[in-house]
């Protein structure tokens, strides 16, 4: 449905940002994963139709979204990282506004709004001025107006930035059930925010893609890969190494090797963090 193909972006005296990237996208929600950095935000730009690729393609159901991007834009909610506000309106009125913008008939725009703003939980600060929110609801408001024209493609930047623990998981259950019918892809470098969620993972550094697949594969890529021992404090690790935990009698290192990396140490089931340091560093 959406198709980013063999994307390149060279911003102007600068490396490659986004180097020969290629990622197909169906219904569901695919969690674009990476260190700061890695090349998310500009793809995202890019496959949002808010920047153009230096060469490849973007498709919207088989037609050239670079070269005319009207019907990608119509079908799209797109959250940037950098979403900025009007300080003075509040939360109904901005979105408000929003809604116009999108062409939406004040009535539809009036019930769209009041779902919305139950939707995130702002219902009760709708008549404060954005200026006075805190960043998690200024995320909030964020969410809301990507879904103001009912997208067909929602595409979010590190959406949980400055969201508490309740927030996140919250909202990550929103994004769930979006993406039962929806095109979801949400950049992140937080593992957790797309464990339970993400049909589909992508890991992205440097521009490029390192693994693209369900989170079983990814977590396939180290299986009999991870080791754990217990180390005086002091002891150099030369292995990757995705924790440490101070214990009594030392530190539980959590490592990654092919073979024992150190005597005594004992290998242990994978989890998803794991699985994507691994990709980030190999
Ligand atoms: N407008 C720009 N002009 C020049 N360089 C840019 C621009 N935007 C991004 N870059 C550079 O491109 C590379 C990728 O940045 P990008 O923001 O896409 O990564 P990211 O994975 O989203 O990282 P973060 O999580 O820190 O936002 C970085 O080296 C960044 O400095």
């Amino acid at each position: 449905m959406l198709e980013l193909l063999d994307i390149t972006k060279v911003y102007r005296g600068s490396k490659r940002a986004v180097d020969g990237l290629t990622l197909r996208l169906g219904p569901g929600l695919l969690g674009l994963l990476g260190p700061n950095g890695a090349g998310k935000s500009s793809l995202l730009r890019i496959a949002a139709t808010v920047t153009r690729p230096t060469s490849g393609q973007v498709r919207f159901e088989g037609a050239d979204a670079v070269a005319r991007p009207g019907g990608l834009r119509r079908a799209l909610g797109y959250l940037p990282q950098d979403f900025g506000i009007y300080p003075n309106l509040n939360a109904r009125e901005f979105l408000g506004y929003l809604a116009a913008v999108k062409g939406l008939s004040a009535r539809s725009a009036r019930t769209r709004i009041d779902e919305l703003l139950e939707l995130v939980n702002l219902t009760h600060a709708a008549k404060r001025p954005l200026g006075g929110y805190s960043g998690g609801m200024l995320r909030r408001v964020g969410i809301a107006q990507t879904l103001l024209a009912d997208p067909r493609v929602v595409i979010v930047d590190e959406p949980t930035a400055g969201l508490d623990p309740e927030e996140r998981v919250r909202f990550r259950n929103l994004l769930s059930d979006l993406a039962a019918d929806r095109v979801v892809l949400l950049s992140t470098h937080i593992v957790a925010d797309v464990e339970s969620v993400a049909g589909r993972i992508a890991v992205v550094k440097d521009g490029r893609l390192r693994f693209a697949g369900t989170p079983d594969e990814l977590l396939r890529t180290v299986d009999g890969h991870v080791w754990e021992a217990v180390v005086p404090p002091e002891t150099e690790v030369r292995f990757l190494t995705t924790r440490r935990i101070r214990v009594p009698g030392g530190i539980r290192v959590r490592m990654l090797a092919t073979a024992p990396p150190l005597p005594g140490a004992v290998a242990v089931a994978p989890d998803l963090e794991d699985a994507y340091l691994a990709a980030v560093h190999r």
